[in-house]
């Protein structure tokens, strides 16, 4: 039988005191991925980061199974590293080799900006240091909050490519992305069928 790296249910989600939606599941396997859409504000960052642990939800259950890396806008590295040693840092917390550093910097075609710091970088090449932070990682759940903004064509097809590159080696991929990315087979959560209406909008207590 497949591995089942995550499953939520009958989620929802309150920012403030709005609730943004509610009845809120789904399941990835090895290998899938699931593609999370709605307009801006619908709260698809919200349901990554309840998902990554980094925020409650107001209601429902998620059981993961194996370690999740996530990136968003932070892309988690420290500024004052060179992109080699904050990556290195990375990649021992996840308990992998210093050589991983080099081959994830040379798979986003950035291995001259090992000795580079952080906080020299474009946003582009931050973005594509935050996917080799990926590859460092062991994390068979990949979260990514708009993982293509600022990148490239090249970035763009490097991305798509590490997204099947993951999920043909056992891994899963869930994401948001208002940028048209080939994501083959991926499921659909529509966080938009999803929102409250009337004086739902205060609830669930
Ligand atoms: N820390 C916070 N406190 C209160 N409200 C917040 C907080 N963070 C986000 N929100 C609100 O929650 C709602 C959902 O935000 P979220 O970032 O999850 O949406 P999104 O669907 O990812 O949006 P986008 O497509 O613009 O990235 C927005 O109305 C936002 O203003």
């Amino acid at each position: 039988m497949t591995r089942e790296l995550i499953r939520f249910d009958a989620l929802a989600c309150r920012r403030s005191t709005r609730l943004l939606w509610r009845g809120v599941g789904g399941q990835l396997a090895a290998g899938e991925a699931l593609h999370v859409t709605g307009a801006n504000g619908i709260g698809k960052s919200s349901l990554i980061r309840i998902l990554a642990d980094l925020l409650p939800a107001a209601h429902g259950t998620v059981r993961r199974d194996g370690r999740i890396a996530m990136i968003d806008e932070a892309h988690a590295l420290d500024r004052d590293m060179t992109v080699g040693h904050a990556l290195a840092f990375w990649a021992k917390v996840d308990g992998m080799g210093r050589d991983k550093v080099a081959g994830a910097l040379a798979s986003l075609h950035i291995g001259h900006l090992a000795d580079v710091p952080v906080r020299f970088l474009s946003t582009g090449q931050r973005k594509r240091a935050g996917l080799a932070r990926l590859l460092v990682s062991s994390a068979s759940l990949w979260l990514l909050d708009e993982p293509g903004n600022g990148l490239d064509r090249d970035g763009l097809a490097l991305l798509e490519q590490l997204m099947a590159n993951h999920r043909a080696s056992g891994g899963a991929v869930l994401l948001a992305s208002h940028l048209p990315l080939a994501v083959d087979g991926a499921k659909t959560l529509d966080l938009s069928a999803h929102q409250p209406v009337g004086e739902d909008i205060w609830g669930p207590a």
